[in-house]
């Protein structure tokens, strides 16, 4: 189109040039015709870089609840209304977190658990704006302490489960569900989440894998090859996402999060019904009471309150790490494998591939112990520094820090070493394929947005057709090539203007 304007005005000042003798109003006829060619070529450029301008973003929102066994949070995740099935588009846009214990804690009164999310419900609505509220998708999710309650007592689960369902169904949100979610999902949404944050998922290749550390279990989920998943079912979850299979290997250990792991060392070292538990995974100096009843009342502790044991018994630290690591290699149990390779607990696990990205309690710990950039040999001689060091030394140092966080990092971080190394199989040479995270690009790593994104199905199984250019080559392409044209103009003007006035000095 341009070019046909280009020529066209060539041929008119050729034209002009022949009738310049005749006609003496030729020069500003020339500037006209310029001119009108200028505007011409902007008019174009303009309309198109307007016409493929994308309208005013609008926004569309999702909810979800994380009824994890230490809290809840709720997120709300946000995403471009035309934009939905592009990798990487949907962001977290705001976090509120549930005051006092998960939902299973109230298990004694369960009318308290919906009671409990009012607070995050009323943030949410403020948050999401109020003509989008009726299309907002808002689900639940249980994970860890509400699978141990079902295991201990169906009917207080359910009870439970109807008590936040009916505080949900009052919200002016699209209420999707409230369910506990299995350890598979747990796992697989958490890959799913890393994936699609690091914009993996289009590439086809080179994912990374979910190591999530909660508070009653822990989840290690990575994509492997199609056959080294054959060997166990449960264990297997396959994707096709943007035209990609995905075979990933997922497994959720029950009872190894970080509250009820220690529950399971606490009552390994109180087999004998003891009043006082010396252990060498609290600082030295640490000291405070205990009942038997809190540590032997989870699910996960199958052995019986010793016969000899009183009330209770007082829990006092030694502070030593090498002993520290011998109590938790007691919780693990590495016979009695039955595949080809197991993690622990005769559990199957095939050979660990790619990088990995550990987060929730992974991440609090290892963060706090300044552990997640040094070798494996230099974070084993800081972990026993710490454990170490006095309990009133550590209570000086940290002052801002809450006190059962602080006496629990030394059991805590010889716990994550140990169950990386011994139970997951990562080497010195291996380690460094771990980041401990908490965000990707401003949105918290978990399972939470992954099962969003399944839910409201937005990773399409097939890659969807986009235009051969992205907007923005489109315009500096149509830009780059009307000034060419534009240029060219000016030039043929001038050669012709030039060739015009020696023709008349010549006559
Ligand atoms: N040190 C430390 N621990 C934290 C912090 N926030 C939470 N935790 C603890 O870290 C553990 C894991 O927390 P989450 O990942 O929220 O666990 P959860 O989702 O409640 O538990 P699951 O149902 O097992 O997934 C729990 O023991 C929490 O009490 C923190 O800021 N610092
Ligand atoms: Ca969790």
């Amino acid at each position: 189109m341009c070019g046909g304007c280009v020529v066209g005005a060539i041929y008119c000042i050729t034209v002009l040039c022949k009738m310049k003798e005749k006609n003496p109003w030729h020069k500003a006829v020339v500037i006209f015709i310029a001119v009108l060619g200028i505007i011409a070529i902007v008019a174009l450029v303009t309309t198109a870089v307007l016409q493929n301008k994308p309208l005013q973003q609008k926004f569309k929102y999702g909810i979800v609840l994380d009824a994890g066994s230490s809290h809840t949070a709720v997120y709300i995740y946000e995403w471009p209304a035309e934009k939905e099935n592009d990798t990487g588009r949907v962001k977290q846009k705001h976090f509120c977190q549930v005051k006092g214990p998960g939902i299973s804690s109230y298990s004694l009164s369960p009318e308290q658990a919906g009671h409990s999310l009012r607070l995050c419900i009323q943030e949410a609505v403020l948050n999401v704006p109020r003509r989008r509220h009726h299309e907002t998708p808002l689900y639940l999710g249980a994970t860890a302490g509400m699978r141990l309650l079902r295991m201990e007592n169906q009917s207080l689960c359910d009870q439970v489960l109807g008590s936040v369902e009916k505080v949900l169904q009052s919200t002016p949100f699209d209420y999707q569900g409230a369910r506990i979610i299995s350890g598979q999902e747990e796992g697989a949404f958490g890959w799913v989440t890393v994936n699609y944050l690091s914009d993996r998922l289009k590439q086809g290749s080179g994912t990374t894998g979910a190591l999530d550390l909660g508070g009653a279990s822990t989840q290690i989920t990575f994509a492997t090859n199609q056959d080294e998943t054959g060997e166990s079912a449960e264990n297997t979850v396959t994707f096709r996402l943007y035209g990609n299979d995905y075979f990933l290997y997922t497994h959720s250990f029950l009872c190894y999060g970080k509250d009820q792991v220690l529950k399971l060392a606490l009552a390994q070292q109180t087999q004998a019904g003891a009043s006082t538990l010396l252990d060498p995974c609290f600082n030295q100096g640490y000291s405070t009471n205990l009942s038997y009843s809190s540590v032997y009342s989870s699910p996960c502790i199958t052995t019986q309150k010793p016969l000899a044991a009183g009330e209770g018994f007082t829990h006092r630290g030694t502070g030593n790490a090498l002993q520290c690591q011998e109590v938790v290699r007691r919780i693990f149990n590495f016979s009695g494998c039955t595949f080809s390779h197991c993690s622990f607990n005769g559990v199957y696990q095939p050979p660990l591939q790619g990088q990995f990205g550990a987060f929730s309690a992974y991440y609090f710990v290892m963060n706090f112990l300044n552990l997640t950039s040094d070798t494996l040999e230099n974070n084993m001689e800081k972990m026993a520094r710490y454990c170490s060091t006095p309990w009133t030394q550590i209570k000086q140092q940290f002052p801002n820090v809450k006190e059962k966080y602080l006496a629990e990092y030394c059991f805590s971080g010889t716990y994550i070493l140990f169950l990386l190394t011994h139970g997951y199989n990562f080497t010195s040479d291996t380690w460094s394929n771990i980041k401990f995270i908490k965000k990707i690009s401003g949105s918290d790593a978990g399972w939470t947005l992954g099962y969003m994104l399944n839910l409201t199905n937005m990773i399409p199984a097939e890659a969807p057709d986009t235009p051969p250019l992205p907007h923005a080559g489109y315009v500096t392409l149509l830009l780059f090539t009307s000034l060419l044209l534009f240029l060219i103009l000016l030039c043929s003007l001038r050669s012709l203007w030039v060739r015009c006035t020696s023709q008349r000095q010549i006559i």
